[in-house]
């Protein structure tokens, strides 16, 4: 690797950022002094909590990919692909190739960091006009509601992107675990690019290409402590995602995850070392609304802390939102999604309080713009 790219010395004004947060309270430690602590501040407005009675009511489960199969070539396999991106948004990934032991690193650096005294993460504490480090990101007023958890931010790739100040270099392992669980899960997004351009009528390197120069990557380390009201809080509010797809590893025995599936949340059930795929904001627009980004959430419990590491695959910044040629006929499908350029909308995005859909449906045509 480039040594100054390693020792940071690209850090700064060269790499963009998106925006800012304001600073909260991390949640870990006040329920580490406190196992019964709980504030207004995280307790949802009434409509808003995780409680049983919205659950979806039918007993379904998301989709899941054999991996094996897809890279195969196997036909049905993609068309189950097409089918999850079409009516869930979201998939769980077996046999996706990426070593067990990359896994186990991966979130034991996550546990790693998170036993860190509250000092020691302190050092790698998002800075006031950023969204990497360790932190909060969507708080914008003194008022809104918060999420129950605290999470770490990093830009993985491209390697000149990275912010080495926010990187706990001295956990053992921890660039390691990382820059290896980085390096598998691009090629299993590639992997991923590469069927839905094929379903998408388009050559297979189209989504690859679409990204524009630079394909990056950011990781979202969350941790959610345990909570003596989890009927009150959210572990995340709302949302869909951002990127143009996203990867997620979670603890194999917590269910927190849910999605929004017809009227109700479902939840998803971890599969021992399978890893959760969703679509994002970005393919939603470059498909015209055929693929979904599908918002969901995480609850937490009061038992056990749960951790779970999101990567959000972005494209650069001037790419356009607006859908692709061949997801377009102007009789049965007309252009629905407004040509916005990536950074803006991500920009936009992290200026407001996440809040469900409401970012993409300003994104679509006939809407209000951002
Ligand atoms: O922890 C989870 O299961 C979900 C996290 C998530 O949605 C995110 O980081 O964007
Ligand atoms: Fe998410």
């Amino acid at each position: 690797m480039d040594p100054k790219v390693e020792n940071g010395a690209m850090q700064g004004d060269e790499v963009p950022t998106w925006g800012k947060s304001l600073p909260v309270p991390s949640v870990q430690e006040m329920v580490r002094k406190d196992h019964e602590f709980l504030s207004e501040r995280y307790i949802q407005e009434h409509k808003d909590r995780a409680v049983a009675t919205n659950l979806s009511p039918t007993t379904s489960e998301i989709p899941i990919i054999n991996f094996s199969l897809l890279i195969n070539g196997d036909e049905d396999e993609r068309r189950k692909l097409d089918t999850a991106c079409k009516e869930w948004g979201f998939f769980q990934i077996t046999n996706h190739g990426v070593p067990e032991k990359v896994l186990k690193k991966m979130k034991a650096a996550v546990a790693a960091f998170y036993e860190l005294p509250l000092e020691e993460k302190s050092k790698y504490a998002m800075a006031a006009d950023d969204i990497q480090g360790y932190g909060q990101v969507y708080v914008v007023s003194e008022h809104q509601k918060l999420d129950w958890c605290d999470i770490m931010v990093l830009m993985t790739l491209p390697p000149e992107y990275k912010k080495m100040k926010y990187w706990p270099v001295a956990i053992p392992g921890f660039k390691e675990a990382v820059e290896e669980y980085t390096t598998e899960t691009l090629k299993l997004a590639e992997e991923i690019f590469a069927n839905i351009s094929l379903l998408m009528g388009m050559d297979k390197d189209a989504l690859k290409r679409l990204h524009g120069k630079i394909m990056k990557q950011a990781i979202r380390m969350n941790y959610y402590p345990t909570c003596s009201r989890p009927d009150l809080v959210l572990g995340v509010s709302p949302h869909s995602d951002t990127s143009t797809i996203t990867l997620l590893l979670q603890d194999d025995d917590i269910t927190g995850l849910q999605i929004r599936h017809r009227e109700g949340w479902v939840p998803v059930k971890p599969i021992p070392n399978a890893i959760v795929a969703n679509i994002g904001d970005v393919i939603e627009g470059w498909s015209n609304g055929v693929y979904k980004s599908i918002e969901h959430r995480a609850v937490t419990n009061v038992t056990a802390a749960r951790m779970s590491v999101a990567t959000f695959v972005i494209p650069d910044d001037d790419v356009e939102l607006g859908p692709v040629e061949t997801m377009v006929d102007d009789y049965n499908r007309p252009v629905m999604y407004k040509s916005i350029k990536y950074g803006d909308y991500l920009r936009y995005t992290f200026s407001k309080k996440m809040d469900g859909k409401a970012n993409t449906e300003l994104l679509k045509v006939g809407n209000e713009s951002i």
